[in-house]
Formats: C-alpha cells, structure tokens, sequence
C-alpha cells in the first residue's frame, strides 16, 4: 500500500484507536532503541586540495532525523564551517533508496515535554547552521526525501536528485496530520515560490524526481551513479565565484528568513511542544507508525 493511501486508512483508522492521557506515552509498540546505536551516523569525506567535504548520512535504515542524528550532524558541520580550508559542502546518503525520511517520528511519540523541547531545538539548529553556512552547499539527493529529508534538501544552496521514479520528495506533514512550521515554509516558498508552496504544503505533495525538476524544487537530476560526480562539477562552478562576494549575496538572500526563526526561537520551541503532545496528535502520530511498520507484511 502506498503511503498516500496508508494515510487515508490513518484517517479512518483513527476512531478504533484507544484514548491516552495528555504527555503520558501509550503502550511502546515500536522498537524505540533503533537509533540509539553508537556507531557513527555521519561519515565526512575532507578533500584538502580542492576544499570541498562530503558528508554521507549513514543512519540505518532511513537516516531519520533523531535528537543524536542532528547533534552529530551539527558538530560535522561546524568543524567544517571552521575549517578556512573547507569552501564546499556535499551531503549525500549512504542508505539505499533513502536520502532522509525526515524527523525521526520516534522523537515525536509518547516523549516527555522537556524532551520533545530538547529536540526541536536541535532541529532548528541544523537548519539555522545550514541554511545559515558560509559554505557552498550542495544535495546530492539519492533517494526519497519527505517532510524534513526534503527541508535539509532545500536549505542547501543547489539540489540534484537521482532520476529514479520511484523516489519522492516533498514537505507532506499534513500526510501525518501534523503542520510544517513556518521556516519550513519560507524556505520552501523561498526556492519554488508562494503559490506551489501553498499547494504543495495542503495537499502534502511528494514529487517523483520530474514533477520536483518542474516545480523548481530541485535543480537538476542526474542518473543514480553519476550524482556524485555530479555534485562534484556543479561545485567546480560555484567554487570559482570570489567566497566573499557569493557569500555576502547568500546572506542577503537568506538573512530575512533566519532572523524571523532567530527571534522566535524559544516561542517556535514552545508552539511545537503544545502541538506536538497533544492527545490527538499523538494520536496520528501513533496511527502512522503502525501503518509504516505494516507496510511490510
Ligand atoms: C501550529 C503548528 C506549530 C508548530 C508545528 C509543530 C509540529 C509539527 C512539525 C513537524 C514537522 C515534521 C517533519 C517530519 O519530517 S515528520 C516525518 C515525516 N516522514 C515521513 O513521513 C516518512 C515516512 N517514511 C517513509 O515514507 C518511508 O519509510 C521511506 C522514507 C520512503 C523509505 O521507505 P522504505 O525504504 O520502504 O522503508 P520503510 O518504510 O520500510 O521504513 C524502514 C523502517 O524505518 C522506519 N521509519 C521510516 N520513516 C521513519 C521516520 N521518519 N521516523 C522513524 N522511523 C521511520 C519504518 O517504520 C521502518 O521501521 P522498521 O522498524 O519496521 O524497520
């Protein structure tokens, strides 16, 4: 069954499921161990001679964005934006069919107020250091990206995605009866505009690769095994552009949008935590996990 019909079984599923109380978790259905293995969940690849890092999200099995992912993520970025000899970012994925899945939905379950709090703050700083880096940054997207897989693809400066049909991409919160929040939005809108933003943000839209090249949501596609080499010569392009003048044009660009997050941090952690813990959201939250664990059998 596909997602998009998974999720309309949710909606009618919804009713059969039983009532909990507010912040107390329901009954642990789901093996909420998966992420907390110790084995590294990013791999960076430095190439001194021609500055560029390449980044490979190596979190089994879909590089969920979990509380650890993103504090691992952020410490591998900002060594990297310290680094005066690194100019160029690639982030790919080492997981096959995936680029991200997105948050990690484990984070969002039947977890404590102060936790969940804990974690969106770690999100909005991987999207702030990113959307926010002083260095060229490229998606080499090689597989599905939804929801916040497809938010860490547009924070980047250019996308290339694997022409592969099957691969979808796309901010489909609505899908799972939750709301992408504002800076998901703007940065959206920022890169296929208003319109397509709206649309795309109600109907829960996850492009194939074409439909994506058409909206402008990604740059360019490419065949699976040439993403790297790809990405590797778009860079070569941005990499001959003065940093100093590229990198003042990108904060002109992009300063609008991080400031509005910059200033309402703490109110945007709060909106989360009393969206994201209420009953009848945890209630399809709860609905959506049983239904991707179904998809199998
Ligand atoms: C008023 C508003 C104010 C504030 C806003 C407040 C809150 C809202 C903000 C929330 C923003 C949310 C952003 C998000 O990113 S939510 C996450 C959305 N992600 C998805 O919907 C993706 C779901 N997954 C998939 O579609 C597929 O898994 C995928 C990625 C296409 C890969 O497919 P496939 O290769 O077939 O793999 P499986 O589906 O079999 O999955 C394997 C395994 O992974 C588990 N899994 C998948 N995705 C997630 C996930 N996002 N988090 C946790 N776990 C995930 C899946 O259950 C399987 O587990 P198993 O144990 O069975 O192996």
């Amino acid at each position: 069954m596909s997602l998009r019909a998974a999720t309309r079984v949710t909606r009618s599923l919804s009713g059969l499921l039983p009532r909990w109380g507010h912040g107390q978790a329901p009954p642990l259905l789901f093996s909420q161990q998966r992420n907390n293995s110790t084995s590294p969940k990013i791999r960076v690849e430095f190439n001194p001679t021609s500055g560029v890092a390449v980044m490979h999200m190596q979190s089994p099995p879909v590089n969920s964005l979990s509380l650890d992912f993103l504090t691992e993520f952020c410490i591998g970025l900002e060594k990297l934006e310290m680094d005066k000899g690194c100019r160029g970012l690639i982030i790919t994925s080492s997981q096959p069919k995936v680029f991200s899945a997105g948050l990690d939905i484990l984070e969002m379950y039947g977890k404590s107020p102060e936790r969940c709090g804990e974690f969106w703050k770690a999100v909005q700083e991987m999207w702030l250091k990113l959307y926010g880096s002083d260095m060229i940054t490229i998606a080499a997207i090689n597989g599905s990206s939804p929801a916040g897989g497809c938010l860490m693809a547009l924070t980047c400066d250019y996308r290339i995605m694997a022409d592969q049909p099957r691969y979808t991409i796309g901010l489909n919160e609505t899908l799972l009866g939750i709301v992408a929040p504002f800076w998901f939005k703007d940065t959206m809108a920022n890169t296929v505009g208003h319109r397509t933003t709206e649309m795309a943000l109600q109907l829960g839209l996850l492009y194939d690769p074409s439909e994506a090249l058409n909206v402008g949501l990604v740059d360019q596609l490419v065949p699976e095994d040439q993403i790297l080499s790809a990405a590797t010569q778009t860079m070569t392009k941005w990499l001959a552009i003065p940093d100093h003048a590229r990198q003042i044009t990108k904060s002109m660009m992009r300063k609008p949008t991080i400031d509005r997050l910059t200033s309402n941090r703490e109110a945007d952690i709060q909106n989360f935590v009393n969206f994201i813990t209420k009953d009848s959201i945890q209630k399809s939250l709860r609905a959506y996990l049983e239904i991707l664990k179904k998809k199998k059998t």
